[in-house]
């Protein structure tokens, strides 16, 4: 019986081996395992009922319900089920009396391992030994109950024999099998688990792109995990097992030795850097070590990541390569200034170009402000405030064309552009790009200078005039003023272009061009046309258009006679004379071209005439100027030929005696008879003919007053001598009058020399000065036209005079004009107040005389007195009066 239930146990031990087996066999395909679960626990539950404990015949013990209640808590329904149902067949096929209890007891043994099962799975029961044994005890204990419904034979022997045995045997069977197919679970578990950590492990080596070695302390390769071989000093599967020594060059492996040896003693991560020829040749790695923390065979082992960083070192290298490069183009590369500057304006980049730009060395510029470098103070508040912008927004300054200036302190053009750079972990930079545009801008500059003016000549051309005399058309009228325009055309400039050639004749055109900007004034213009063709604009000419007219005709003349002198070209001396064409402005009228076209047509008219002269375009006009040159050339002919003479017009006192004359000079024309002042004395004055014609006057009535000087009868007379202002403002007037007064011997306190008011207009202290030196030698003065003029009082007040004289304009309406009247007595009043004599000139009428008389006029010059008279009716006049 015992050695029948050791066979039982037997069987439940191959139970466990082969459920094991199964369960590994089909892991991939579980419902399967279990099938095959189910027919090796039904399998042996039909072996162990063929070699059972007969008790009587059909009735049989063996060790199913161990079986079947294991197949429940371990194998689950499906394994139970197909055991219980191999189980039952073989219990129906063996029969006998105890068929249908043994059937029973299959039935109550599954469900009571389903239920221990379900109790399990909810966490309720374990599959410790003590549970295992309680549930062996139960299940048995209950299998004996269902022994009871055997015939009573049965019973009977087995509550004798049989109950005991068989529950001290099959209650430790079942904790045995539990325990032993418990752990047959946990193993499968473990093995799961494993197979899963495994597969996981070899997926992440396999997905990183690192090699993966484990080395033992003596530098065996234990492990090589690696994507592929390129990686490695030799295939994984050579290495394993070899040491560093086997595979490295001495000097490498030695290098990974010590690392080995630093991670197993500090028990830290490792870092290093490294190159190794490699299956795919030499390649740039970084390694990390790790200690393993176990032994492998029997030794200290560590963890060695490895990561092919030739690329990325490629790359760094490139970048590093790329930087150089372009950092050596900004500071090599020419004419482009390159330059960078801190927030606060410290410069922090200079390259040479800006050396040469700005003439800074890059050591000089480096740490100055930009401001007190490139900046010219004008801009300096713009620019800080520019930067302050961009380093506030980050918004870039426009591009544009800047004047920066050199350390010498001269100015730059620039075109600047600029870049706003900030870098992670560096302060924010400006960068400027200056290109120096200095060239470009003076040719610009020359090509405005060319559009506007002759390049041979360096004088205004043909459009800087026109548009000059376009602002002369329109301003010109307000002021007034007369503009004459004079075409200056060399005459046989042609020949000598084509007998020397055009160099020389360049030569003459810049004499020319220089010759005639020394003849103007700052405010005219001097121009070419192109060729030969010349114009002269002069402004501010008289606003009398005769007058202008002369004026033009002096300065043409001057202009004339300029270009008539020898001309040293190129080594030879020639001989050339201009024609020139004058018209005048009328600013109503006329338009630039017209302007020109007039000068030009009165140009051709002067080559008519034969050329080295010039003529007017408007016929009266050239009339008027003809008859001005005549009159100026017998006015010079007359003063050589003594055609002038005095006349003397008495002045007489309140009594009407003859108290002295005014010499009034005459012209004794051969041909016009006696021709008045009014209309010699301005062309004289105009031409200058006026010092010697008043110098003949000054002498010459200087000489009568010294004559009648020697006569008791004539002794007494004073003599007024009118001068003009331009004989007045002479720098040695004084000199030439002294020397006469000493030359004739006429007796200075008779002298009276007239001034008239304008000559007080701009000269008053070299006035007052000249007749303070006369007045010191006893010569008097008398003031002409008094109030028609402009002569402020304060001035009058200064002048040392004797005598004013009311003009004859006031005289003659004195009796019609109330106004006049009025004047006539405040010149009386004011002369009084100031202590001077009055005389009053043009009395014609005894009514005049009365007036003046009354209103206390003491001295009276005009034709009610007398005319202008001959010296010898004059003295006769003296003489009647006597
Ligand atoms: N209608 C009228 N006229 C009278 C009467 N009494 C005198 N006159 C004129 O008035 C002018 C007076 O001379 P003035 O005011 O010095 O004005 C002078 C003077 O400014 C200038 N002048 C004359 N002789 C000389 C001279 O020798 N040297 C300079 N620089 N200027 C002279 O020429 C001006 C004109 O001289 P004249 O033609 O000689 O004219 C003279 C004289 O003939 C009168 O009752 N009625």
């Amino acid at each position: 019986m015992f050695i029948e239930l050791v066979k039982g146990v037997a069987l439940l031990l191959a139970l466990c081996f082969l459920h094991g087996f199964n369960i590994r066999v089909w892991r991939q395909h579980p419902w399967v395992g279990q099938v095959f679960s189910g027919l090796i626990f039904g399998g042996i539950c039909v072996v162990g009922m063929l070699t059972p404990v007969v008790l009587m015949p059909g009735v049989i013990f063996d060790a199913r319900s161990v079986v079947l209640s294991m197949a429940g808590l371990f194998g689950g329904p499906l394994v139970a089920g197909i055991a219980a149902l191999m189980a039952a067949t073989g219990r129906l096929w063996l029969g006998g009396a105890g068929a249908e209890v043994g059937l029973m007891v299959i039935g109550l043994c599954t469900a009571l391992g389903l239920v221990y099962r379900e109790g399990r799975a909810r966490g309720r029961l374990g599959v410790e030994p003590v549970t295992l044994a309680v549930f062996g005890l139960l299940l048995h204990t209950a299998v004996i109950a269902l022994f009871q419904l055997l015939p009573s034979e049965a019973v009977q022997r087995i509550n004798q024999t049989l109950a005991l045995p068989y529950l001290l045997t099959f209650t430790p069977a079942t904790v045995v099998l539990g325990l032993l197919l418990h752990d047959v679970e946990q193993r499968m578990a473990t093995e799961r688990a494993l197979t899963g950590t495994a597969a996981r492990l070899h997926a992440i080596t396999q997905a990183i792109p690192d090699v993966l070695l484990v080395l033992d302390a003596q530098g065996r390769y234990v492990e090589v995990l690696s994507p592929n071989d390129s990686a490695l000093v030799a295939s994984a599967p050579v290495l394993v097992g070899q040491r560093l020594h086997d595979v490295l060059p001495a000097e490498q492996a030695e290098r990974f030795m010590a690392l080995i040896r630093d991670t197993l003693q500090s028990g830290q991560t490792h870092s290093v850097e490294y190159e190794m020829q490699t299956l795919s040749g030499l390649r740039q790695f970084e390694g990390r070590t790790q200690p393993l923390g176990v032994q492998v065979g029997g030794q200290a082992a560590v963890v060695f990541l490895a990561r092919d960083i030739t690329k990325r070192k490629q790359a760094e290298s490139a970048l590093r390569e790329s930087e150089l490069r372009f950092r050596s183009l900004l500071r090599n590369i020419p004419s482009i200034s390159v330059q960078g500057y801190l927030q606060d304006g410290t410069t922090s980049y200079w390259n040479q170009a800006s050396e040469q730009l700005y003439g800074y060395t890059a050591e000089e510029a480096i740490g100055a402000n930009l401001l007190d470098l490139i900046i010219p103070p004008p801009m300096r508040n713009d620019v800080r405030a520019h930067m302050q912008h961009m380093f506030a927004t980050g918004e870039v300054i426009p591009a544009g064309e800047l004047q920066l200036q050199r350390k010498d302190g001269t100015p730059v053009h620039v075109f600047s552009s600029h870049a706003y750079i900030q870098v992670p972990g560096h302060p924010p930079e400006m960068f400027c790009i200056d290109i120096d545009i200095s060239g470009r801008k003076a040719a610009e500059d020359e090509a405005r200078y060319l559009a506007f003016y002759d390049a041979l000549t360096q004088l205004p051309n043909r459009r800087l005039l026109v548009d000059r005399l376009q602002q002369v058309l329109v301003n010109g009228a307000r002021s007034g003023l007369t503009t004459a325009v004079l075409f200056v055309d060399l005459d046989n400039f042609k020949t000598l272009n084509d007998t020397r050639g055009h160099e020389v004749g360049d030569l003459l055109l810049k004499d020319v061009a220089q010759r005639l900007r020394s003849c103007v004034r700052e405010q005219d213009t001097v121009a070419r046309l192109g060729g030969d063709e010349f114009v002269v604009v002069l402004q501010n000419l008289s606003s009398d258009a005769p007058e202008a007219a002369a004026q033009a005709r002096a300065l043409g003349e001057l202009i004339l006679a300029q270009l008539r002198q020898p001309y040293e070209l190129a080594g030879h001396e020639h001989h050339f004379t201009a024609s020139i064409g004058v018209t005048l402005l009328n600013h109503q009228r006329d338009s630039v071209d017209e302007v020109l076209k007039q000068a030009d047509m009165a140009m051709y008219r002067a080559k008519d005439a034969g050329r080295n002269t010039l003529r007017f375009f408007d016929p009266d006009m050239q009339q008027a100027v003809n008859r001005r040159a005549l009159l100026e050339t017998e006015l010079h002919n007359g003063l050589r030929r003594a055609q002038f003479l005095l006349l003397y017009q008495p002045q007489v006192d309140s009594q009407g005696r003859v108290t002295g004359a005014e010499a009034l000079v005459r012209w004794q024309h051969p041909v016009q008879g006696m021709v008045p002042p009014s209309e010699f004395i301005p062309l004289a004055e105009e031409s200058g003919l006026i010092l010697p014609l008043g110098q003949w006057v000054m002498e010459t009535a200087l000489r009568q007053q010294a004559r009648w000087q020697q006569d008791p009868l004539f002794a007494h007379l004073s003599l007024a001598i009118n001068v003009s202002a331009r004989q007045f403002l002479q720098d040695d007037f004084v000199a030439q009058v002294l020397a006469l007064v000493r030359q004739t011997g006429a007796n200075p306190a008779q002298i009276k020399l007239e001034l008239t008011e304008s000559l007080l207009l701009d000269n008053v202290d070299s006035v007052i000065s000249t007749m303070r030196a006369l007045k010191a030698h006893g010569l008097g003065f008398s003031l002409d036209d008094f109030g028609t003029g402009y002569s402020s009082l304060s001035y009058l007040k200064r002048l040392p005079l004797d005598q004013i004289k009311i003009d004859q304009g006031f005289v003659r309406d004195v009796l019609l004009d109330a106004s006049d009247a009025a004047i006539a007595r405040s010149i009386i009043a004011l002369a009084g107040s100031l202590g001077l004599s009055v005389i009053a000139e043009g009395v014609e009428t005894t009514a005049h005389h009365q007036f003046l008389l009354a209103h206390g006029c003491q001295a009276f010059q005009g034709y009610l007195f007398g005319r202008p008279l001959t010296l010898e009716d004059f003295e006769s006049r003296v003489r009647q009066g006597e």
